[in-house]
């Protein structure tokens, strides 16, 4: 559950790095450098760092992780598939938090959350080793009741709610507005089943207050977007401006 300061709502904002790392391999440069943009987006306001090792590399790379994990302040959040690969990365490196996400080398972002439910005993066996090594373990699940069941079923004590389907609709009201209510659902669900219910995917500066002002998101995170403002703005004031909207979000509900 958020912390509550009086009577303002805190909500917590995870910013992904990975597509600073996209605009290294492009070019396979030394920069950007993934370990200063987490360093200086903690300081400009972050609560934690999410960075997704796919298994394909594409962005994030082994040694980022390595680097991140010791100069963190705040938490890591590292997300990752359910590989065996994966999760002996995750049990050596011992990030706070390890969010299990699904991976199709093919797709260009993550297209939808983990089956949970259709795949529930690789899932929970996961989870367990996971917990072994004293990390704490979300699941990137669609807002179904079903997954949310599921997740809960598998020891899992945190959700992050896929908010793609949201995001992706701009544009279309009557879309987003069904979704958001999914989403609105999945919180007040995962949170009567005793989990922390976070958010993200898709998320940018023109809807993340619709996602912020739903009472009981615990965390939202977000990257793309910031990245992408920051090449205008700058890198610390597109984290800033993000974390503003997440407090008058909170402010506002
Ligand atoms: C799970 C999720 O929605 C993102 O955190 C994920 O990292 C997206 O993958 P890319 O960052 O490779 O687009
Ligand atoms: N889990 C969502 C995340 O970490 C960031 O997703 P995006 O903002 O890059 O789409």
């Amino acid at each position: 559950m958020p912390v509550e300061e009086g009577l303002l709502r805190m909500i917590e904002l995870g910013v992904n790095i990975d597509h600073v790392a996209t605009l290294r391999q492009q070019r396979f440069t030394t920069y950007p450098d993934p370990v200063e943009a987490a360093v200086r987006a903690e300081e400009a306001g972050a609560d934690a760092i999410t960075l997704h090792l796919r298994e394909d590399r594409r962005h994030i790379q082994d040694a980022d992780v390595t680097a991140i994990r010791s100069k963190l302040r705040t938490r890591m959040n590292l997300e990752c598939a359910i590989t065996a690969e994966m999760l002996a990365i995750a049990c050596h490196i011992k990030p706070q938090d390890v969010c299990l996400v699904p991976e199709k080398r093919s797709e260009l972002t993550t297209e939808g959350g983990l089956d949970v439910a259709g795949q529930f005993d690789v899932v929970k066996a996961a989870v367990g080793q996971l917990h072994d090594a004293g990390i704490r373990v979300s699941l990137f699940i669609d807002p179904e009741a079903a997954q949310i069941d599921a997740a809960v079923r598998t020891g899992a004590t945190v959700i992050e709610l896929h908010t793609g389907a949201f995001a992706d609709a701009d544009g279309d009201a009557a879309t987003a507005l069904r979704e958001l209510e999914r989403i609105r659902k999945g919180v007040v669900y995962g949170i009567t089943q005793g989990l922390r219910v976070n958010a993200g995917h898709g998320l940018h500066y023109g809807n993340v207050h619709e996602i912020a002002a739903i009472p009981g998101v615990s965390e939202l995170n977000i990257g793309h977007a910031i990245v992408a403002r920051a090449v205008f703005d700058g890198w610390e004031k597109a984290v800033r401006d993000m974390k503003a909207l997440l407090v008058l979000a909170c402010r506002a509900a």
